[in-house]
């Protein structure tokens, strides 16, 4: 049996255009997959297409999407299904948050909204439609298998002493929650529901804030491996969740985090 074959699978990356989205969705298709990436940032999808299918032969649906809008993320699935007919792997990865560096007493409703419309509305509605789409199309015989990936954070599991974001815990604490509850849920329809908790990763947006001197050295004595998260490390464990032999693993945590939350 060859493991993390996703040839002829189809996988959907949220937030597909930057960071972590756009890492785990080029680890998918080094292992063969055909993407659906959607992000709002339909530009940066489409050169992302147009690279990696030439690149690794695969079939790359770059789509628009807004994931705090259902009947964007329907336009996606319907886009989806005409291209492909079938979605194996959904990876929730779209986020953002507003309000970092505010305390509670100070925090904005409406940064408060915004964080939790983001990280976690999103995340149910995505989970609650295409995990539809999925179920159906197993019931039907056009899939055989679902896998549902919520990036969650480490933030999503313990508090941190390095500034106060209340809002963002709170939905990443959520988004660990809702993955058991969904995971119990799907778990008869032979889709299976799983977290990723990642800790300091370097992307676009973080490589200024993590390569200051404070942060380093907050790092160093708050990452067992004293050392940031590199792009790519967060594939082995999306592929894993991803692959249809890890059919056993459902409502899972797995932090990917150089050891953060295990001291
Ligand atoms: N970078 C890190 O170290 C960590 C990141 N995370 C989580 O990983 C996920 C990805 O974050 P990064 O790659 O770091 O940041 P990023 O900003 O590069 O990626 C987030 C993506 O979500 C997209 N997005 C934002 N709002 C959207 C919307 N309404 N509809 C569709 N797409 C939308 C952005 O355009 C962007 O492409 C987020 O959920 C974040 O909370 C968790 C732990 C650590
Ligand atoms: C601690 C930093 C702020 C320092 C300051 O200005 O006082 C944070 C600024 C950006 C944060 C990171 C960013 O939000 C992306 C990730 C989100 C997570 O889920 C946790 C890890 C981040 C890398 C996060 C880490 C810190 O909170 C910041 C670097």
């Amino acid at each position: 049996m060859a493991y993390f074959d996703f040839s002829g699978k189809v996988v959907a990356v949220t937030g597909a255009s930057s960071g972590l989205g756009k890492q785990m969705a080029e680890g998918y298709a080094q292992q063969g997959a055909n993407l659906v990436l959607l992000a709002r940032r339909v530009e940066r999808l489409e050169a992302s297409a147009a690279e990696w299918s030439e690149k690794y032969g695969i079939e790359v649906l770059p789509c628009a999407c807004d994931v705090t809008d259902e009947a964007s993320i329907q336009a996606a699935i319907d886009a989806a299904d005409a291209k492909f007919g079938h979605i194996e792997v959904l990876v929730n990865s779209a986020g953002g948050e507003k309000g970092t560096g505010t305390k509670i007493v100070d925090f904005q409703r409406s940064d408060w909204d915004f964080t939790m419309n983001l990280d976690l509305t999103s995340i149910f509605s995505m989970c609650k439609m295409v995990g539809g789409y999925m179920q159906k199309n197993i019931e039907a015989g056009k899939q055989t298998y679902g896998r549902i990936i919520n990036i969650a954070s480490i933030y999503g599991l313990v508090g941190n002493t390095a500034l106060p974001t209340c809002a963002y815990h709170a939905s990443k604490g959520a988004v660990v929650n809702f993955t058991r509850a969904a995971a119990a849920e799907f778990a008869p329809t032979g889709i299976t529901v799983n977290a990723i908790c990642p800790g300091y990763f370097y992307t676009e947006l973080t490589t200024e804030t993590l390569d200051t001197e404070y942060f380093q050295n907050f790092a160093k004595s708050t990452v067992p491996m004293q050392r940031y998260g590199q792009a790519g490390e967060l594939c082995a464990a999306a592929l894993f969740l991803g692959a249809e032999e890890a059919s056993y693993v459902t409502g899972q945590m797995l932090a990917v985090d150089g050891g953060y939350t295990c001291v």
